[in-house]
């Protein structure tokens, strides 16, 4: 497998998103996240903007430890030596000066001919190394430039000493095919090729960011840049974590992957969305809120028989719990189903029928049906046994001279009646031990606390449990105005949620809500 280095712009690109701007405090943080995600190259900024933008990108090179610093800068002597004030204390620095090549961006904004841009790269590029071991240099629009400019282009900067060339589709223009020959063609005929690392940087202007990304990694690109959440100027840029679940699934068509933590891929875009203030669209790809919720009842069908049938990447792996079925309009019997068993409604067939009926007429009306909706719909005509067991009474027998004991009587969702009876070091020790024998659960109490919500004799009593059955960990709660029934209350609501997460996990961490 070929590995394919990565460039993360978020802290640069991304940042040029309209109405986004980060404080040094959250570049840093963001660079750690960064860090943390394996990416090899973290390009801090483009220091040249201002005092500012040189302080942010100097704290994010002093944090960095096993990354690749990058700052960005034009070819000018001075944004070069900004550059070099902002990475004075960068481990591993890396300059990166950009120059635009095409014939639109050559006439219109720089003034220069084919002549002069070469000149003014290459002087640049030598000035850079002057201070720097490692020079990126990137032909901006080279997507809209004549194939032998390019050529010319890449030539120039290898003999001026840069070690990676990018090739940027700077205006999202390119189309797969197209982009990807630029690469072929480049690998093909410019010599001495071997001795740098051609680099790939697309803008989504089209939609087309990933696509060409990977197109250019097809043909030989070694390096891909990008941002999370596919922030950047305009429409943004290639979306870092597309890139690297692509290569990550389909590394059996491209032989190549990235070097990503991929389960550090959902907490590094939550950051990066909380501090640039954007959004993640629900439906975006790999870190949308939907990626991994299924909706119709086909699907949730699917799902529940065999996750591969409509899931090609797990949750797990990019650092998310389990994967969701929303029950909704377009839901059908079997996820209608397991959600009643999770809920503790064990139906025949015939109630079932017509709790499903029932059911699909809210849905039609309601755009989410929650528990509570089903809960209420079953209290009309089933009668329900909330939760997986549901506790009759508890009776305590205490005297300050022998040990207490504790009868409960539970009753499961199934309808079988338990009654037990245990002794234990306090009342409260008693009833949780007969309820632990009743059940045949073996969970630890890992904490316990108990306050009064109303006042006076007969103020209500609320308990608060936490109980952990090997790493699982789940919480409890109840209320009574006897603090004795508000401990067994809680005790077999945390109970209750134990046993749910289990039935969940058992059908391969898929939750139904
Ligand atoms: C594709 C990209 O993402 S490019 C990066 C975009 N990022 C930024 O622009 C960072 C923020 N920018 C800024 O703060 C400012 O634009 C600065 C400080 C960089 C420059 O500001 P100013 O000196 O006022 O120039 P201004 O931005 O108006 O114009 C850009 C100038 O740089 C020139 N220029 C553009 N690219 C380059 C380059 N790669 N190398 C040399 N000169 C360049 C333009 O032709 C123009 O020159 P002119 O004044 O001779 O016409
Ligand atoms: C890498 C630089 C030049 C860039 O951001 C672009 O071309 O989009
Ligand atoms: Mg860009």
């Amino acid at each position: 497998m070929r590995k394919i280095y990565v460039l993360d712009t978020t802290l640069r690109d991304g940042e040029q998103a309209p109405g986004v701007s980060l404080t040094a405090q959250e570049k840093v943080e963001i660079a750690l996240q960064l860090e943390k995600l394996g990416i090899d190259r973290i390009e801090a900024g483009f220091p040249a903007t201002s005092l500012g933008e040189v302080e942010s990108v100097q704290q994010v090179a002093a944090a960095i430890k096993n990354a690749t610093v990058t700052a960005f800068g034009r070819c000018h002597e001075r944004d070069i030596d900004a550059i070099r004030e902002a990475l004075k204390s960068a481990q591993d620095p890396c300059l990166h000066l950009f120059l635009a090549i095409s014939p639109i961006h050559r006439k219109y904004k720089l003034h220069m001919d084919k002549a002069k841009v070469l000149e003014t790269a290459a002087a640049a590029i030598r000035y850079g190394r002057k201070y720097f071991d490692r020079v990126e240099f990137s032909a901006e629009d080279s997507s809209r430039t004549e194939l032998d400019f390019i050529c010319e282009v890449v030539d120039m900067a290898i003999k001026a000493g840069a070690s990676v060339v990018n090739l940027p589709d700077t205006v999202g223009f390119a189309m797969p095919e197209q982009y990807g020959n630029i690469f072929k063609t480049v690998k093909e005929t410019v010599p001495g090729i071997e001795k740098i690392q051609l680099s790939t940087h697309c803008h989504d202007d089209l939609g087309m960011a990933t696509a060409n990304t990977l197109a250019a990694v097809y043909n030989g690109a070694d390096q891909i840049e990008g941002t999370i959440n596919g922030i950047g100027e305009r429409a943004g840029n290639t979306s870092t974590e597309e890139v690297a679940l692509a290569l990550e699934t389909r590394g059996d068509y491209m032989n190549a992957k990235t070097g990503l933590v991929l389960n550090e891929i959902y907490r590094t875009s939550r950051m990066v969305s909380k501090y640039t203030g954007m959004a993640v669209p629900g439906n975006k790809a790999i870190v949308g809120a939907n990626a991994f919720v299924h909706e119709s009842g086909i699907h949730q069908d699917g799902m529940l028989k065999e996750r591969t049938t409509y899931e090609i990447i797990t949750p797990e792996t990019i650092g998310l719990k389990e994967s969701k079925l929303v029950l909704g309009k377009h839901s059908g019997r079997h996820a209608f189903k397991e959600r009643l068993i999770d809920m503790g409604y064990l139906l025949s067939e015939e109630e079932l029928g017509e709790a499903f009926a029932k059911f699909k007429a809210l849905a039609d009306k309601k755009k989410n049906v929650l528990d509570e909706d089903i809960h209420a719909l079953m209290t009309n005509k089933i009668s329900p046994s909330s939760g997986i067991y549901k506790l009759e009474f508890v009776r305590v027998n205490y005297d300050n001279h022998s040990a207490p004991t504790a009868l409960v009587r539970m009753v499961k969702g199934d309808g079988n009646v338990l009654e037990q009876s245990a002794e234990g070091n306090g009342s409260v020790d008693a009833i949780y031990n007969a309820i632990d024998q009743a059940t045949g659960e073996q969970v630890e109490l890992e904490d316990y606390m108990i306050k009064s919500v109303t006042h006076g004799k007969d103020a209500q009593g609320e308990v608060h449990v936490v109980l952990k059955q090997h790493e699982e960990t789940v919480q409890g709660r109840g209320m009574s105005t006897d603090i004795l029934e508000a401990s067994a209350k809680a005790y077999v609501d945390a109970l209750n949620r134990l046993i749910s997460q289990k039935n969940r996990r058992l059908r391969g961490n898929i939750s139904i809500s």
